[in-house]
């Protein structure tokens, strides 16, 4: 298994740059099932969870070509026959795939078998409003053996309001209403970026959607649609996670190829926090004094659904708010048991304590380097820039976690001074 060693005290300097992001990525390969066509995709990112959809849609029948090396990381997808559309249990256990699928599956086929998401670290991942939302549209579906079975002749139109906003929901059900009979009006849509990415392809093969981006999606099925290609947006997680390596190392780094509108709220709790920023067209310049200097102020932050603060952001938010002066609180809203890094980042030296959905950091301390876990994909993120500024070299185990969703996170880091290197086996040469 891979570990990372990172030796902190580096501040980081020079340009690095962002990826494609993997939650507009993922959905938009689920897309392409939709169409017999070939589906072209640039700016996938090369990471694990990618991996595992294309697996997943190769055991379906579909051609997938990633192509990595190639110019804009381009990748062809065609899905001209699905003779199996089944979501196995075993390639599906890791991720959340299995939901993304079951939309465009019986959008496309009539049927869909996909196995159940498991519990994840994070916290439970149910899926009980894509269910309704489908019965909704007039799909018939049991349950067996952990499997989800979906059977109708043709989705009909509906009208679907989400009882709580869910991301995945609104892109699975969004998946399963171009190809319905009629008008679907969804409201209390998730508004994240990846689901406006999403509709951008769905448009681009032919979907009649409006209002993709607020909580009111109105869609006018078609009968067929067309291959399509589609440039996946900037991966606005990486870019704050690059937003706050340069916060917390006290360096000067320009975070290029990002789309800072889909940033506002990290943006602006990074000000309140005393971080210098800079930010142009599809660059944020940032710069601190770092933690020393008494710069950093302590800020609270709660988390909550687009265009709020991302969950996604919260652990490596922590990270920062250990090198900040004063108590911050971070309340985490949309995950029970998001926190698993707090442990791993009271061994290294901080200070904080949990109540319930909050966690108060009680900063500044300094951080000492240890041997942590990384728990899940943010968390490890967070260990990461904990360790840029830890005293002396820490060892994160367990770095698979990360792979799922950053893209040559050590060499990227390298690139801008970082001390950080693999061992073990390298991700991708297995
Ligand atoms: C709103 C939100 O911030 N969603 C995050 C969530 O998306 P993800 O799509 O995984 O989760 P959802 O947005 O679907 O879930 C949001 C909330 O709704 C609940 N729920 C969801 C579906 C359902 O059928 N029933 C149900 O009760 C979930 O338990 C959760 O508490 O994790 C991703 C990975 O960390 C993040 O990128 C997303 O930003
Ligand atoms: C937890 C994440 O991904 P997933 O929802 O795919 O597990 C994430 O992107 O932070």
């Amino acid at each position: 298994m891979d570990k990372f060693v990172v030796r902190g005290g580096n501040p980081l300097l020079g340009t690095i740059k962002v990826s494609g992001a993997k939650n507009s990525a993922l959905p938009c390969m689920a897309a392409a099932i939709l169409t017999e066509d070939e589906v072209i995709l640039e700016n996938i990112p090369q990471v694990r969870d990618i991996e595992t959809e294309r697996k997943l849609l190769e055991s379906m029948g579909a051609e997938v070509e990633l192509g990595y090396g190639r110019a804009q990381h381009r990748t062809h997808i065609q899905c001209a026959i699905l003779s199996d559309p089944v979501a196995k249990y075993e390639i599906v256990k890791t991720m959340r795939a299995s939901s993304l699928v079951l939309g465009p599956l019986i959008a496309r086929t009539g049927i869909a078998r996909v196995a159940m998401p498991g519990g994840c670290a994070i916290g439970g991942r149910p899926i009980d409003l894509h269910i309704k939302g489908l019965e909704a549209m007039g799909a018939k579906i049991t349950q067996d053996h952990g499997y989800l079975e979906a059977r109708t002749d043709r989705l009909k139109g509906a009208h679907i309001v989400f009882d709580k906003i869910t991301v995945t929901g609104t892109e699975d059900l969004l998946m399963a209403a171009v190809l319905a009979d009629g008008e679907t009006l969804f409201e209390n849509c998730a508004r994240e970026p990846e689901v406006t990415d999403l509709a951008a392809l769905l448009t681009a093969m032919g979907a009649k959607i409006e209002g993709a981006g607020t909580s009111t999606i109105r869609v006018q099925g078609v009968a067929k649609l067309h291959g399509a290609r589609h440039r996946i947006n900037p991966d606005r997680i990486e870019a704050g996670t690059f937003l706050i390596a340069g916060a917390i190392t006290g360096g000067d780094l320009n975070v290029d190829c990002c789309d800072p509108s889909h940033l506002g709220s990290l943006l602006s709790k990074l000000e309140q926090c005393g971080v210098r920023l800079d930010v142009g067209k599809d660059a944020i310049r940032v710069r601190s004094e770092g933690a020393a200097s008494g710069q950093l102020k302590a800020v609270n932050i709660s988390t909550e659904e687009y265009p709020g603060f991302p969950t996604d952001m919260q652990a490596q938010f922590m990270a920062l708010a250990t090198q900040a002066d004063g108590a911050s609180t971070i309340t985490e809203n949309i995950f029970e048991n998001r926190f698993m890094h707090v442990q791993e980042l009271n061994r290294m030296g901080a200070n904080i304590t949990v109540q319930g959905r909050t966690a108060t950091v009680r900063g500044r301390t300094p951080l000492e380097s240890a041997a942590v876990m990384c728990s899940d994909l943010r968390a490890s993120a967070s260990l990461v820039l904990a360790a840029l500024v830890a005293d002396g070299e820490s060892i994160l185990d367990r770095v698979y976690h990360m792979d799922r969703g950053y893209e040559r996170i050590e060499e990227k880091l390298r690139g801008v001074g970082a001390q950080i290197r693999r061992m073990g086996d390298v991700f991708g040469k297995k």
